[in-house]
């Protein structure tokens, strides 16, 4: 899928999600279902094509099977170190929701794959699925060993979802609560969309490199959100020589983003929200190496390029149409986090009204 009718699945989901803001009628709500459906409707569009609605029936099942992943995530994970404790209480029960879940969210996976596999027709690549597919038949046909195996795909597809949604939504949650507290910026977002795109019609990527002052202030989100702190977990597959130190073969590597972030060599006063600090005299985005939130080296976050596409589109289609207001009665917005899959805000309650 090319990034031009990447980019227009994006919008059609952002139509969606704005009809479905302006809804709440500026009432205080929790924005992450909505914001989460969209996202993850993203990635179902690029795997099998379609999208659902809020309410089918097969999305729901998807969704919620998906949250408790990763609401378990960082004690599932427990027990990749200690797996004898899945035999002890709570673990046995988490073991046990786990299996459960996946059981169901394969279920799902499996029938889109099978319908793929149904209606397939090389002449007509529809998507990720019938791409891969593809690949399979290629391979079949030169009767080649191959990697690309019908179960394969399943994990391949499992993977984009749980990759592709939960941290994008995060983000988007963060960056609402930052416009909260950060009125002044948020206004300084809105003008420049009012300036560069308008109200008349939907933001585009082409505009993005037009608003330096709306990009400084994702980078600024996405470095104090600090969503993925301690990366994703790799290990050596040999001796590794770093900074005097020896690391055997097979040994965990985690690497510690948020000291990077928080480092004032790197970002004076870090702990300060500030996107004029990506910002040279002239008003021109400074790219800072230090900011990694996509990660770096061989495995780097391999929806880079989708996720900047989402955060830019959603960030500023939202406050292109609305305001972002605190509940009446609370005072000021709580950047208190969970460590799930990401670190993510606790759940919160957002009035976002529409614009003058
Ligand atoms: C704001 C959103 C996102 C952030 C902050 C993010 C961040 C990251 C980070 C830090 C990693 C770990 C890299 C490493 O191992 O060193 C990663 C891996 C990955 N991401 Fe993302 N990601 C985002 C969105 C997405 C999206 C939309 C997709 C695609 C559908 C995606 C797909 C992946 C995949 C497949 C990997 C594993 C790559 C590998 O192991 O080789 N991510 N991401």
């Amino acid at each position: 899928m090319g990034k031009v009718s990447l980019e227009l699945k994006i919008k059609e989901e952002i139509s969606i999600l704005l009809v479905a803001i302006k809804a709440t009628n500026g009432e205080p709500f929790d924005l992450q279902p909505l914001i989460t459906t969209s996202v993850c409707n993203v990635i179902c569009n690029i795997m099998w094509g379609n999208r659902f609605d809020h309410d089918d029936e097969q999305f729901k099942i998807l969704m919620k099977a998906l949250n408790d992943e990763f609401a378990n995530f960082v004690s599932t994970g427990l027990l990749n170190f200690l797996p004898w404790l899945r035999h002890i209480p709570p673990f046995r029960k988490l073991m046990q929701d786990t299996i459960r879940n996946e059981r169901l969210i394969f279920e799902v996976l499996k029938k889109n794959r099978d319908l793929h596999v149904e209606n397939f027709d090389a002449d007509n690549i529809r998507d990720f699925t019938d791409a891969y597919h593809n690949e399979i038949q290629i391979e079949k046909q030169k009767g080649r060993e191959t990697t690309f195996k019908d179960d394969e795909l399943l994990y391949v597809v499992w993977d984009l979802f749980m990759a592709g949604t939960e941290t994008t939504s995060t983000t988007m949650r963060w960056a609402m609560l930052f416009m909260l507290k950060h009125q002044d910026v948020c206004r300084k977002v809105q003008a420049e969309i009012d300036d560069i795109i308008g109200r008349g019609r939907l933001p585009n990527m082409a505009d993005a490199n037009k608003m330096p002052f709306t990009e400084a202030t994702i980078m600024e989100i996405q470095r104090l959100g600090n969503i993925v702190p301690l990366g994703a977990i790799h290990a050596t597959s040999e001796e590794v020589q770093f900074r005097g130190y020896t690391i055997p073969a097979n040994t965990a590597v985690m690497s510690n983003v948020t000291a990077i972030t928080m480092d004032p060599a790197f970002f004076s006063n870090p702990d300060k929200f500030c996107p004029e600090r990506f910002l040279d005299e002239n008003g021109h985005v400074i790219k800072n190496e230090a900011l990694m939130p996509f990660s770096v080296g061989r495995r780097v976050c391999l929806g880079e390029s989708l996720a900047k596409m989402e955060l830019f589109l959603f960030f500023t289609s939202i406050l292109q149409n609305f305001d972002v207001k605190l509940p009446d009665g609370v005072m000021e917005p709580s950047f208190e986090g969970i460590f799930g899959v990401t670190w993510m805000p606790k759940p919160y309650r957002i009035r976002i009204c529409a614009r003058e």
